[in-house]
């Protein structure tokens, strides 16, 4: 790891697609608690109708297999699958009490945007410092997230004019575009720029995020353990795993 992190040289490359939250906003932990939330209530109805012990979601384990990085919907179903629950797909309309993937989606998006409406949005100093960087350099800086909270988060966080264009959740909903796993929403960024993937890096936090960008073929997939997931971030498609992204600034593992 440490010494492909010093031989990295950025002139390599066109383009950085950075994931949001968890690599540019401290905002993966907000939509874990706003998960957990929804699904334990969830999780405790179902218990007492059931007649069965409550087993709560587990924000790091349930959150980092099932839902992050994932489209909405698509973290709703891939978590009550794992716990053997099957509902109805419903409609993206669909009110948050009504007892549909989507409406539980809902509710928990009803939760999220009260968080951010109290302002619940910080940065990662080192992934703003080297966006700043890499733009300085002239290279071309998008984001690619499944949430469609994205503009107005990166607006909340004061940094949405360091990136020319995102393919959020909004996007990829308008253009019937699959979610993480899938690498569509990354080649759509790096088709949007003009960029070819083989000259394009990609930033990463999420496993579902790691193996969409190995899928798609760029040139090099990048991981950010914050919680100690290196060896699954490797696992899944990364090529190289940091703390934090100050330290692919130069100057620093020994680079310049
Ligand atoms: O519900 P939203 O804001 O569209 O976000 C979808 C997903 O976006 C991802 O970036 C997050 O990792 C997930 O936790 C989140 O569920």
């Amino acid at each position: 790891m440490e010494s492909l992190t010093a031989a990295l040289t950025w002139e390599n490359y066109d383009a950085v697609l950075f994931d949001l939250d968890g690599v540019l906003t401290a905002t993966a932990k907000l939509h874990a608690v706003c998960w957990k939330q929804m699904f334990d209530e969830y999780l405790q109805q179902k218990s007492r109708e059931r007649g069965e012990a409550f087993q709560p979601f587990d924000s790091d384990l349930d959150y980092r297999l099932y839902v992050d990085g994932k489209l909405r919907y698509e973290g709703v179903r891939s978590f009550l699958e794992s716990r053997g629950i099957e509902l109805p797909p419903g409609d993206p309309g669909d009110s948050p009490q009504v007892e549909t993937i989507c409406g539980l989606g809902n509710r928990k998006d009803k939760l999220v945007n009260e968080l951010l409406a109290a302002g619940n949005v910080g940065v990662f100093e080192g992934s703003v410092s080297l966006v700043h960087h890499l733009r300085g350099q002239g290279i071309r800086t998008a984001v690619v997230s499944a949430s469609k909270n994205c503009e107005a988060v990166l607006r909340a966080a004061g940094i949405a004019d360091l990136f020319e264009l995102w393919v959020d959740g909004k996007v990829a909903e308008s253009l019937g575009l699959p979610g993480k796993p899938d690498p569509a929403t990354f080649l759509k960024a790096a088709e949007l720029l003009g960029v070819e993937p083989l000259r394009a890096v990609v930033v990463e936090d999420a496993i579902s995020g790691v193996q969409a960008a190995s899928r798609g073929g760029f040139a090099l997939v990048i991981g950010i353990d914050r919680h100690g997931d290196a060896q699954a971030l490797k696992e899944n498609g990364a090529d190289l795993v940091v703390r934090d992204l100050a330290e692919l600034l130069p100057g620093k593992a020994g680079r310049t």
